[in-house]
């Protein structure tokens, strides 16, 4: 059996990170076990092509539970690949607003506030041109606007800006809201995933082992500490030692389904699928959520261009009343709406949404699929700030700069008013793909790892990954993320 310093599990977006990050010392010697393959997709690489890329063999193929807040069965794309998400994702590289991360503080997380990230957000990218305080200079994610804008994305721009919405200056960058164009992860015309910034370039370190297309099916645990994982590797079971710390990185799904696997959750489930409890641990698989989204869709008058980047170039964050405190709703135009002709979306999602759900699994088995219910619309809470989210997308989609392009509101429809906008955001609403929570950091019995995102009651195990978010910030969830594997880096440096 080998022995490594640091068994990295999941070369996901957060594993990626750490693993690049932890075997650049070149005594720690680093194991990343990824179930996914080891080599891109050619669509990949394509922006425009993101989309077909869900239910395909780089996708899981999640799908949740019958949501009761919905009534639909819903899939939730996460990525089985080299760079895991940030392979297959939008491309989005925005972080949330800075209350986002101030509320994890305030949630029993100290030490986890937007200025205590902001060092590990800025270490983690290149934002050429933006305010050098505020973003990166030289990290390894590149990220900028679109070089070549959709101009159905500068008109509804202009749109917003007409319905008196604030123009945003640098709406990645946490400070602000209103509408701007967001940051992109596409360089020179193509993706950089996070394994394309991070794990590629060194990944012929001879103190970095990756090895790919490898399920893990759980964490050896001996006496209260963390001594290695098993997984299957080409068919074989390979067992790995570790004598330092292993890190789980399997995302919201993959890593809370690990943790129970591994016996390590809620004691009555573990039991109710015949798992010896290692630690009672209630927290984990708890605190499922995601952001809503739906969107109002347009016929366009005239041809609309396919676009050379990823549908979604212009944001916007806003609050849901003048009187809340943080900022509450997102929107986008989607430009055009992939797999139909000449039409475009004004999206939107609930940015703070109330709705928690579950992982849990179905049976001991490591490769069945858990039972995942992230309980969208659920509060009903959610449900009202998607009808307003509804109402101030139809405000900007109404105005004047958008003229030259609407030819007709297609969905929900002109005759949708009074109780029918909720029907239509039940059919509708969908993941943003977005799941985070599951193994949440705090000092209550529910949480699942420490500040140091050490998981409670065992030694020599991390969760760095979505899964430790206590809530999912107002923004796309991937730079998030990454600052969150580069602090975990840096904790496993010290
Ligand atoms: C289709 C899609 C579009 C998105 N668009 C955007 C966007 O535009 N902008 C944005 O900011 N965010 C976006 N997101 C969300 C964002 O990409 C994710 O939040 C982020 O990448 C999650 O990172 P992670 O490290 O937690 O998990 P992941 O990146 O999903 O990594 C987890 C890794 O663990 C591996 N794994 C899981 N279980 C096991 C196991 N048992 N054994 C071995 N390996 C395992 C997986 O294969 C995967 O590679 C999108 C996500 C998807 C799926």
């Amino acid at each position: 059996m080998s022995t490594y310093d640091y068994i990295v599990v999941g070369g996901g977006t957060a594993g990626c990170v750490i693993s690049a990050r932890l075997s650049s010392n070149p005594d720690s010697r680093v194991l990343l076990v990824e179930a996914g393959a080891r080599h891109p997709l050619p669509e990949m690489a394509t922006p425009p092509a993101w989309i077909t890329l869900r239910g395909g063999s780089a996708d899981w193929n999640s799908v949740t539970v019958e949501q009761s807040g919905t009534g639909t069965v819903l899939q939730i794309p996460r990525g089985r690949a080299v760079g895991g998400s940030s392979s297959i994702n939008g491309m989005v590289f925005a972080r949330g607003h800075r209350s986002s991360y101030d509320a994890w503080t305030a949630s029993g997380a100290p030490g986890w506030g937007f200025d205590d990230l902001l060092p590990f957000f800025r270490r983690s990218e290149s934002a050429a041109g933006r305010a050098a305080d505020v973003r990166g200079v030289d990290g390894p994610m590149v990220v900028a606007p679109a070089e070549q804008p959709h101009p159905l994305a500068a008109a509804g721009l202009e749109a917003a800006l007409e319905a008196g919405h604030l123009k945003a200056t640098d709406i990645s960058g946490g400070l602000e809201q209103g509408f701007g164009w967001t940051d992109l992860n596409i360089v020179g015309g193509a993706r950089q995933s996070v394994a394309d910034a991070y794990l590629r370039p060194v990944a012929d370190r001879p103190n970095l082992d990756v090895v790919t297309d490898a399920l893990v099916h759980r964490i050896r645990v001996d006496n209260g500490t963390c001594v290695g994982v098993d997984y299957t590797d080409d068919g074989r079971q390979v067992s790995a030692a570790c004598s330092g710390e292993v890190v789980l990185t399997a995302g919201a799904i993959g890593t809370a389904q690990l943790l129970l696997l591994s016996g390590i959750g809620p004691q009555a489930h573990l039991q109710s699928v015949g798992i010896a409890v290692v630690v009672d641990l209630p927290g984990v698989g708890e605190n499922l959520h995601d952001h809503p989204l739906s969107g109002v869709v347009y016929s366009a008058g005239r041809p609309v261009p396919v676009g050379v980047n990823n549908h979604i170039e212009v944001l916007g964050l806003m609050r849901s009343a003048a009187d809340v405190d943080a900022p509450d709703l997102q929107a986008f135009f989607v430009t055009p709406l992939p797999g139909v002709d000449d039409q475009y979306m004004i999206a939107f999602s609930a940015m703070a949404p109330r709705s928690r759900g579950s992982v849990r699994l179905v049976s001991a088995r490591p490769d069945a699929a858990p039972l995942l219910d992230p309980n969208y619309l659920g509060d009903s809470a959610d449900l009202e700030m998607m009808v307003t989210g509804l109402r101030l997308a139809r405000e900007i989609g109404n105005q004047s700069a958008l003229v030259s392009w609407r030819d007709a509101e297609v969905a929900p429809g002109p005759d949708a008013d009074g109780s029918s906008p909720r029907d239509y955001l039940r059919a509708t609403t969908h993941s943003y793909y977005h799941p985070v929570g599951t193994c949440r950091i705090g000092s209550d019995e529910m949480s699942v790892v420490d500040t140091d995102l050490r998981v409670r009651g065992i030694s020599r195990l991390r969760v760095a990954d979505a899964s430790v978010m206590p809530s999912i910030p107002s923004a796309n969830t991937l730079a998030t993320v990454v600052a969150i594997a580069e602090r975990a880096a840096s904790l496993m440096q010290d």
